[in-house]
């Protein structure tokens, strides 16, 4: 079976998690306070703060860019369910705006949607393809909106030469095996405001204001205070001495990724009846999901193409989910219509692509899709 996806972890992580499970300080602790840093110098980002997941570091930017109960924050539908709950979960309410044709945010119908309740923008670099980060900077600036980055899938994508993580206030990544590079599960906010930093550090740890590492190193008797409701949404050691290895291939990966999107690309370019990921100038792409968009035309319908190419061994998955459709958002989202967010999740399938995936297998995933839509098995 070739599985939709694979992380990408060799001996030298399994062995950053072994040493640092033998040190004896196993969670924030100092392999936390290493990934931060070279996270931050790889992103080009001023600061990197560690969480456990991506939903939290979403949750915890929402808390400090000052978000609460009755705002509005305008986000897509077309995302991983995570991006709205984090709006939830500080009693503000997603506002759905539609995607482009790559499956990003359209600033145009954001626009439309800005009214006195509206807070921020939660923009979503959608299967690593970078959104128009500087037509919402713009739209931010012109609104008086806080912006921020669900970067979940964006780790090693630039944006206009400079990579994801660098250019706003609060730029949140995840660590999930799903993702480019993983610690299992894990995340990271990246931003280049000092205050941000402090208390993002803060939240995280349960509002503590003298942290454990600091209490442990001291000749002197402190005692911490909890000065404000934190959470416990802190980053193993374990995880970020993987982290540390996992950022050492980064860009590896991302290459790797790409030499595989390439040879769909040019596999699949000639067939008329789909529509091929592509990359405008000042975009860059690491291919967290190879996503084709099947047409009008296309022979098959959809979910018996996933169930042909899952019966000769291929895992696909369905376009990326819309929230306003989830049972969970039903009762908000009644009048909700996103006719090309629902369209591109009912039309398209994600193609394995991880790392390391070979010339055969490439060639096998190509040729069947071909092979299935010459023999047109089911016609509409
Ligand atoms: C970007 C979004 O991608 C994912 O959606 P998806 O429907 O494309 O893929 P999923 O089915 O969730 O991906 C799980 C697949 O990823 C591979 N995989 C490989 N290792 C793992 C693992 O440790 N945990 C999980 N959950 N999956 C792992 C396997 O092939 C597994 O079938 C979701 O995981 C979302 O959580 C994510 N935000
Ligand atoms: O939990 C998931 O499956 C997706 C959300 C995610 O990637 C994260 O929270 O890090």
């Amino acid at each position: 079976m070739i599985p939709i996806a694979k992380p990408y972890l060799i001996e030298d992580d399994a062995l950053a998690a072994y040493h640092t499970i033998l040190s004896g300080w196993i969670t924030q602790g100092p392999r936390v306070q290493e990934f931060e840093e070279k996270f931050a110098e790889y992103t080009g980002a001023k600061y990197a703060v560690a969480v456990s997941n991506c939903t939290t570091a979403l949750h915890l930017s929402m808390i400090v860019a000052g978000i609460g109960p009755g705002d509005e924050v305008i986000c897509p539908s077309m995302s991983y369910i995570a991006t709205a709950n984090s709006i939830k979960y500080v009693g503000a309410n997603p506002v759905f705006a539609e995607v482009n044709e790559f499956y990003n945010l359209d600033p145009a119908d954001v626009e439309k949607r800005i009214n006195h309740k509206t807070k921020a923008i939660l923009l979503v670099h959608q299967i690593g393809m970078p959104a128009d980060i500087d037509a919402f900077t713009d739209l931010c600036s012109k609104y008086n909106l806080k912006l921020i980055e669900d970067a979940a899938c964006a780790a090693g994508s630039v944006y206009k030469d400079k990579r994801i993580g660098s250019h706003s206030e609060l730029v949140c990544f995840s660590f999930h095996p799903r993702k480019i590079i993983s610690t299992g599960d894990g995340g990271m906010i990246t931003t280049n405001r000092e205050d941000y930093y402090s208390r993002l550090k803060l939240l995280r740890q349960h509002g503590m204001s003298v942290n454990d590492r600091i209490r442990h190193s001291s000749d002197k008797v402190i005692f911490e205070d909890h000065i404000e409701i934190g959470y416990n949404y802190r980053m193993t050691d374990i995880q970020a001495s993987v982290g540390i290895k996992q950022l050492e291939k980064l860009d590896w990966i991302v290459d790797q990724r790409r030499i595989i999107a390439m040879a769909y690309h040019e596999g699949l370019k000639d067939i008329q009846s789909i529509t091929l990921p592509h990359e405008e100038e000042g975009y860059f792409s690491n291919y967290q999901s190879y996503s084709i968009y099947l047409k009008e035309d296309f022979p098959i319908y959809r979910n018996e193409l996933m169930q042909k190419l899952l019966e000769k061994g291929i895992a696909t998955r369905r376009g990326i989910m819309n929230a306003h459709r989830e049972t969970a958002y039903k009762l908000l989202t009644r009048k909700v219509k996103l006719p090309r967010s629902e369209d591109l999740q009912d039309r398209s399938i994600l193609l394995p692509l991880y790392v390391p995936m070979s010339p055969q297998e490439i060639d096998f995933i190509i040729g069947t899709l071909k092979g299935l839509i010459e023999s047109n098995v089911i016609h509409y």
